[in-house]
């Protein structure tokens, strides 16, 4: 899959456009009778990064478009903090150490805003129709799990196009770490990143973390 994609960026020396990048990459996510082996080979890596993650605010997504699902996921981590008392109330629950956070666009084209979000959380319809929590506190969340339409060798993403995480990573103090989440098959030799695209700091995928 990377040499083919590959040629395609190098080795015949054209740079297909940004947009046809993104189609192509699209398409290569796992789908129909191959995609449940694909989530749950991804949800294995994931799981193995989360459990190494404690007292922290880990900023996530809200699956849209066929983006690999991590709700459930991150609902388990949430509920196994070492913290947490199973017998508390929620709301007392969510005092644990371990939370976690979603996307809110608040302005297009400004930096992303993460609010808090448990299973509890009202959701309601922003913008792009991507489900956001409704009412909760803002926060900066010391991880990002970033979705990726793509990502290259050197950690360089590609996402919808909106520019909205490579904003967020340089507005946001103190930066979060960023991780992406991508399927093996869409990551590729070069994106051929552009000046304003922040390179990712880990990238999970079915075949692990790198
Ligand atoms: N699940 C999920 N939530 C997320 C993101 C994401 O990638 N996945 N984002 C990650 O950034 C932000 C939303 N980013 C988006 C960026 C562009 C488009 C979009 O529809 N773009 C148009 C083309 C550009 C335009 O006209 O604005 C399109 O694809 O038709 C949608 C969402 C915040 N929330
Ligand atoms: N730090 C920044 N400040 C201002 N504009 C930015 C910044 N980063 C990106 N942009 C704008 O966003 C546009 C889209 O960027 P890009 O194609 O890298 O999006 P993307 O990473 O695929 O999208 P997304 O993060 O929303 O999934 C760029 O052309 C640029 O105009």
């Amino acid at each position: 899959m990377v040499s083919e994609l590959s040629s395609l960026s190098h080795d015949s020396g054209a740079v297909p456009a940004r947009a046809e990048l993104r189609r192509t990459l699209l398409a290569r996510r796992p789908a129909g009778d191959r995609r449940a082996a694909h989530d749950a080979a991804l949800t294995q890596s994931l799981a193995g990064l989360l459990a190494t993650l404690d007292d922290c605010c880990i900023g996530f997504y809200w699956p849209i478009r066929g983006e690999f699902d991590m709700v459930a996921e991150v609902v388990r981590w949430l509920r196994a903090s070492p913290h947490a008392n199973p017998n508390a109330a929620p709301q007392a629950r969510s005092s644990s150490t371990r939370r976690a956070a979603l996307p809110v666009i608040h302005t297009r084209a400004a930096p992303l805003d993460f609010h808090l979000w448990t299973p509890e959380t009202p959701m309601r319809s922003g913008q792009y129709n991507i489900p956001e929590p409704q009412g909760t506190a803002a926060v900066i969340p010391d991880i990002l799990l970033i979705p990726c339409v793509g990502v290259d060798r050197q950690r360089y993403r590609m996402g919808y196009g909106g520019g909205y995480y490579d904003r967020t990573l340089a507005a946001l103090f103190p930066r979060p770490q960023a991780i992406g989440i991508a399927y093996a098959d869409t990551v590729i030799e070069s994106i051929a990143p552009e000046a304003h695209d922040i390179a990712l700091d880990r990238v999970v995928t079915e075949n692990g973390i790198w």
